[in-house]
């Protein structure tokens, strides 16, 4: 089987160039990944489906980005701190086994050595620059810029001399030199940071040599002690580093217990690295390895107890400032990438199983970090379309339906009106009478009393002009008429602001609503609404003078009194007269006809807010279908394109850190086949042991996105007792060769079989029962999430070891709002309505149904009705028309039967709740259960089988 190669294809060797080119061949991943969100994110951010807010979240965090960035364009770099210069020209030397760094004695760690910089050339050189520069500095005047041809480093061009101590040009300088070989070749690169460098600080020292680089980070010591000085270093190299790991280096000369001590550190840590690492290696090479370290682990056991004398007390203080793990600890590391080794001077450093190790887990944090923060920003963005597409699903949904609203509100506010007006002629009629007759004396009182404004009115009451009286007579009606406006109006608007509750509060809060879904929408046709509104029904009705039916009484009013006939002359302006102006008015009110006009009025006004009303709410909805098309069309995009793009990306980075910290799977035994990928056992990975493996080869790039699709969603779930539990996920790009689709590799807990089988094996009613309750289980979870499953089938319902039931393949779940209305599932499990495109969670339920009739059939043979279906098609038809798998008798209680029927009704809101389901079910679990038991437990299985033989035939 060509999957099968996955677990144990690509060896790897151990050593350091090894290392870097496979952290090199990671990178080129991580590089593609980066490019193609930074492609997507691009053209989202170009269209206009979100807002400029939610854009600017798309982004990586600053620190994440610049981790980011340093992966993806700097080489990585051991960069070498140390306690002498002679410690790190040791290690240098035994890292490339060469004297590259000649050491004199131990006065050179009195000297001042500036920081050397080691790359790949194909010719050795040397030059001297300065800090992110490319300028050549002349060390001595008219010697030659390039030393070539040299076998070690030649002293002159890494010593500060006396002269250039102060110099802060001289001291910053890096003596770089190059150098043809194959640790180099691999693009890593060495930085041996200054020594007694005059004003050069650990904090400057490491900003200097980590600058363009991906750095690795050792401190080598060659003395049996720490001075204060180097415990401060320390410190402060600890401070820049942060949670990068340190590598501490023992380059001391060995004395003989020392030597044993430190090969058998050296092993344990090398035993450390199998145990945690083997899925790096090809397992014939672990074999091996593993063996071989066995065997000289046991001798050296043998040769050398440890005792706490043997560690020597360097250890102890960098055990004691928490620079390493303590003693009590067991010699454990703190942490997965604080690591702690001690290098003994083998002659080959570079296939120090510890140091590789170390390496390799530092590169390994850099990887790590980018691909976490790749991946967040990934869920970020599928969290945001899986929100906006909830979004925008409600406002296609509920948009319509507030109009619809808006609409029968005001049809309904209008009749009311309407009514109103009519019913209130008649009360109005009596209610300027009653109201004129409660008020005609002290109306009368008034006008008498009355005191004209802006009038020439001598004592004795006299008046100029016959346009002074005629002023006169105006304003004595005017104060009748106001007076008698306040008393009629304030009983006539009491009534109207009796709907002003009922129906204007709600339409007024919908037409808000509609108003804030689109911000481009002309708020003014709303507000116009609202103008139109306030003005027809009264709503101001605080402002009462300015209210329309106050004006509308008021001006009708004034029409009637115009009319009536002018007063005579009078020779005097005074009390009688005032008082006799008032009284005409009153006798000359005609309630009734009053009464009619403001009614009229007050309809034809109605009338005409109700068709302007009608119109805005025309124009509203006009705009508002103009922008829901594009919504859905946006809706559209974010599911088909753009979500299933990211939750590529997703399951990319996601994949690239499993593997980067787990490793490819081992593929053991062939357990399964489904349509789409093959299920294989795999001992152990990613510190879970019995695992399955499914290999899918997504053909194209709609399986691609539809397995992206699921992983997305089987991983974002919270894990559940009754769904199976993926633990994640790598992807073999050298599957099948060059050229070839890479296979996709999914882990997840093992289970024993699925239901499918178990049914076929006559597991009994009362255990099946119970799986049954767990899948509603499981189902009412990913329900409670807005998930829909899609494909709940007995084999997609795998057991453990105790029988309980967990849910697998969430390849077609989905949440509601991401769905397209595709038709998907398996044929006799799909509900009649998911033809039609438009379904919901229910789709679960009616699959429920059919899996709990064989459930409680207890075999797996077709129900007769599908099995007289010639083709999918008959099926289809056959069950859009109502037919269902027939009641099987004895195994079917009238309990099971009718949840069966009710779970399948062909109309989706007949179907139970999950939760109902699982209460009914229960109460038959029970019941089968006692019933077992009184039968004498056990057996019933086969006599059920024997039953149902003979039923079928
Ligand atoms: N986690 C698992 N543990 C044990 N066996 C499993 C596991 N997952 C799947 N299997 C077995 O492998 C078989 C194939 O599974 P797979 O999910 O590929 O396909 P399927 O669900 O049977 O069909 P389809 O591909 O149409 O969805 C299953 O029927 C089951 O028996």
């Amino acid at each position: 089987m060509s999957s099968r190669r996955l677990g144990s294809s690509r060896a790897r060797g151990r050593d350091l160039a090894h290392e870097v080119k496979h952290f090199g061949g990671l990178t080129k991943h991580l590089k593609k990944i980066i490019f193609d969100s930074n492609n997507c994110l691009t053209e989202l951010k170009t269209s206009d489906h979100f807002e400029e807010e939610v854009i600017s979240t798309l982004v990586l965090p600053p620190v994440a980005d610049e981790i980011v960035g340093k992966v993806t364009k700097n080489p990585p770099a051991l960069v070498i701190f140390g306690q002498t210069y002679t410690s790190k020209a040791t290690l240098v030397n035994k890292i490339f086994r060469e004297d590259l760094f000649q050491i004199v004695d131990d006065s050179d760690n009195n000297k001042t050595w500036r920081a050397v910089h080691l790359k790949y050339g194909s010719q050795r050189n040397t030059r001297l620059t300065l800090t992110n520069s490319f300028e050549l500095l002349n060390e001595e005047p008219g010697s030659p810029v390039m030393r070539n041809s040299w076998t070690g480093i030649p002293r002159v061009e890494m010593l500060v001399k006396e002269e250039h101590q102060k110099d802060a040009c001289m001291l910053s300088a890096t003596t770089e030199a190059t150098l043809n070989h194959p640790l180099l070749q691999c693009k890593l690169q060495i930085l041996v940071t200054p020594h007694n460098c005059p004003g050069i600080s650990i904090s400057q020292a490491y900003n200097v040599c980590t600058h363009n680089v991906l750095p690795v980070l050792l401190y080598c010591f060659d003395k049996d002690q720490l001075s204060e000085e180097n415990l401060r270093d320390l410190q402060e190299l600890q401070n820049c580093a942060g949670t990068l790991p340190i590598l501490f280096v023992d380059c001391r000369e060995p004395s003989e217990p020392l030597v044993a001590h430190r090969e058998r550190r050296l092993v344990e840590d090398a035993h450390e690295d199998f145990d945690d690492d083997s899925a790096y290696d090809t397992d014939e090479r672990i074999e091996g390895e593993r063996e071989r370290h066995n065997g000289l682990d046991a001798r050296l056991r043998r040769r050398c107890r440890p005792t706490p004398n043997d560690r020597p007390s360097v250890i102890d203080q960098l055990s004691r400032a928490g620079f390493i793990s303590s003693p009590e600890e067991n010699g454990r590391m703190r942490g997965v990438l604080d690591v702690f080794t001690i290098v003994n001077q083998v002659e080959d450093l570079h296939n120090s199983a510890a140091i590789v190790q170390f390496i390799r887990r530092s590169l390994q944090y850099y990887l790590i970090r980018c691909c976490t923060a790749m991946h967040d920003l990934h869920q970020h963005c599928m969290n945001l379309f899986i929100t906006t597409a909830f979004d925008m699903q409600r406002d296609i949904l509920v948009t319509p339906k507030r109009i619809e609203y808006a609409r029968q509100r005001e049809n309904e506010l209008f009749d009311s009106l309407k009514d109103l007006t009519n019913q209130k002629q008649e009360q109005l009629r009596s209610l300027i009478q009653s109201t004129v007759a409660d008020m005609t004396e002290d109306l009368l009182e008034q006008a008498g009393n009355y005191r004209f404004t802006d009038l020439e009115v001598s004592q004795e009451g006299k008046i100029q002009s016959q346009k002074d009286i005629k002023r006169c007579t105006e304003q004595i009606q005017d104060l009748v008429l106001a007076r008698l406006n306040a008393c009629v109006v304030e009983k006539l608007i009491g009534s109207v602001e009796l709907l002003r509750e009922s129906f204007l509060g709600t339409l007024q809060r919908c037409l808000a609503s509609l108003e804030k879904i689109d911000g481009d929408l002309e708020t003014s046709t709303t507000v116009a609404l609202r103008q139109i509104l306030n003005a027809a029904y009264q709503v101001e009705v605080s402002v009462r003078t300015s209210s329309s039916v106050v004006r509308i009484i008021w001006e009708r009013m004034k029409e009637f009194f115009q009319s009536i006939k002018p007063f005579k002359t009078p020779t005097r302006v005074d009390t009688e007269w005032k008082r006799k102006v008032a009284q005409t008015m009153i006798n000359n009110l005609d309630e009734s006809k009053l009464a009619k006009s403001i009614c009229s009025q007050f309809r034809s006004r109605l009338n005409n807010s109700h068709e302007s009303f009608s119109t805005s709410l025309r124009q509203l909805e006009q705009k508002h279908s103009g922008r829901l098309e594009k919504t859905e069309e946006q809706r559209m995009k974010v599911r088909k394109v753009y979500a299933p793009r990211l939750a590529r990306l997703a399951l990319e980075s996601t994949s690239l850190r499993d593997m980067v910290l787990y490793g490819m799977p081992k593929l053991e035994r062939e357990i399964g086949r489904g349509q789409y990928g093959v299920v294989y056992s795999c001992r152990s990975w990613g510190g879970v042991t019995h695992c399955a493996v499914k290999s899918v080869v997504p053909p194209d790039d709609k399986h691609w996105n539809d397995l992206a699709m699921e992983f997305h969603y089987t991983r974002s779930i919270a894990e559940h007792d009754r769904i199976v539990a993926v633990i994640g996920s790598v992807i073999d790009h050298g599957y099948g060769g060059m050229g070839c689709s890479p296979a996709v590799l999914l882990l997840m807990e093992r289970m024993q079989r699925d239901l499918h089988t178990a049914i076929k094996a006559n597991m009994e009613l009362p255990e099946r029962l119970h799986v049954a309750l767990d899948v509603a289980e499981g189902v009412r979870y990913l329900h409670s999430l807005g998930l829909v499953h899609r494909d709940i089938k007995l084999k997609n319902v795998l057991l453990d070891k105790h029988d309980r039931g967990k849910i697998t393949d969430l390849g077609f779940c989905k949440p509601e709002a991401m769905m397209s209305g595709s038709i998907v599932g398996t044929p006799i499990h799909m509900a009649p309505e998911l033809f039609s495109g438009k379904y919901d969670n229910s789709v679960d339920t009616y699959a429920f149904g059919i899996l709990l009739w064989y459930v409680c059939a207890g075999h797996v043979k077709l129900p007769q009705a599908f099995e007289q279906c010639a083709n999918k098609d008959h099926l289809w038809t056959s069950v859009k028309k109502g037919v269902r798998p027939e009641r099987l008798r004895p195994q079917f209680d009238d309990a099971s039967w009718n949840l069966m029927k009710s779970s399948w009704a062909g109309e989706p809101s007949e179907r139970p709740l999950l939760g109902e389901v699982q209460s009914k079910l229960q109460d038959i679990y029970t019941k089968a259960l006692a019933k077992r038991e009184a039968e004498g437990g056990g057996g019933g299985g086969a006599k059920e089988q024997q039953n149902l033989k003979s039923d079928t035939l």
